[in-house]
């Protein structure tokens, strides 16, 4: 068990290559009960990249992040964190991959019956030999990374939703994970504080060199903070576009894809052009 909560690390320090991207997915297939909601996905996540996957409802984000972060086991294919590959590791391995992967949930998944320096001590008890005041102080640490120092005894109702999230994020980060995985971090989150959790997204990824990989439909931060984005289709149970959101909204050869990275944009055009008296 790696026990150093102050250096962010490779998962393996054995099986990482400095080369190794931080997710590898290769021809992987996600769905339920045997069904394939996803099929032969192939993409790769640079390491201390911000990496959105993308698509209208229903089309299987939420199903593809469960299969990334191991919850769902792979129909078909691999899914590889820093050169290793989670489904063929031992049970005990895959408890210590865990710990170097970070996830916020949609509502924070803060536990209401503890304060948020309590929720954030958890995965310190859990994983970690630390006494009870070394996991208060390195919680302490975490909550103030995110902003929210000087909350440490505040319970889960009695903050906002968007401080909820950054105590999510304070607990996500609490061994010093290499990777983490957002799920739909601007929902319910008025524009501000949506903004201003896109800007500390940013800037741990800046201070800590993590990796991040967001589940979104939200074009603001995609825009702000995107590197690469990949775009899932229902009907192809497939990748549509995989690149630099800017340039596919203008370039992306799938009109489905500019069009949804542009509003909906070229629709309207298209129809007002449909509707122009010939001259
Ligand atoms: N546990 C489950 N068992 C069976 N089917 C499921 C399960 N969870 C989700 N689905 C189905 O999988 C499909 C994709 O759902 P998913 O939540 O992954 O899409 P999404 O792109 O994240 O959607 P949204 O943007 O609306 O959250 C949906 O048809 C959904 O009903």
């Amino acid at each position: 068990m790696n026990t150093d909560n102050s250096t962010p690390a490779p998962v393996s320090a054995s099986a990482a290559n400095a080369d190794s991207p931080a997710l590898d997915v290769a021809g992987l297939d996600c769905g339920y009960d045997g069904v394939a909601l996803l099929k032969n996905l192939n993409f790769q996540v640079k390491r201390g990249e911000i990496f959105f996957i993308i698509g209208g409802s229903g089309c299987g984000k939420s199903t593809l992040l469960r299969h990334l972060i191991g919850l769902n086991p792979p129909l078909a294919g691999s899914v590889k964190f820093f050169g290793e590959c989670y489904n063929e590791a031992s049970g005990d391995r895959q408890r210590e991959m865990l710990q170097r992967i970070g996830v916020l949930y949609q509502g924070g998944a803060l536990w209401s019956s503890l304060n948020l320096l309590e929720n954030v001590m958890l995965p310190l008890e859990e994983y970690t030999p630390l006494d009870a005041a070394e996991r208060a102080e390195l919680a302490c640490m975490k909550l103030a990374q995110v902003g929210l120092s000087g909350y440490d005894s505040y319970y889960p109702s009695e903050i906002s939703g968007g401080m909820k999230k950054r105590a999510g994020l304070a607990r996500a980060l609490a061994l010093d994970p290499a990777i983490v995985f957002f799920d739909e971090p601007s929902a319910g989150l008025d524009p501000i504080s949506s903004r201003n959790l896109d800007e500390l997204i940013v800037n741990l990824r800046d201070l800590l060199g993590m990796t991040c990989v967001v589940v979104s439909h939200e074009l603001a931060s995609i825009f702000a903070i995107a590197d690469r984005v990949i775009m899932l289709d229902k009907q192809t149970k497939g990748i549509i576009a995989d690149g630099d959101p800017r340039v596919l909204v203008k370039e992306g050869k799938d009109a489905r894809v500019r069009e949804f990275l542009g509003r909906g944009e070229d629709a309207k055009a298209a129809a007002l052009v449909q509707k122009q008296p010939s001259p």
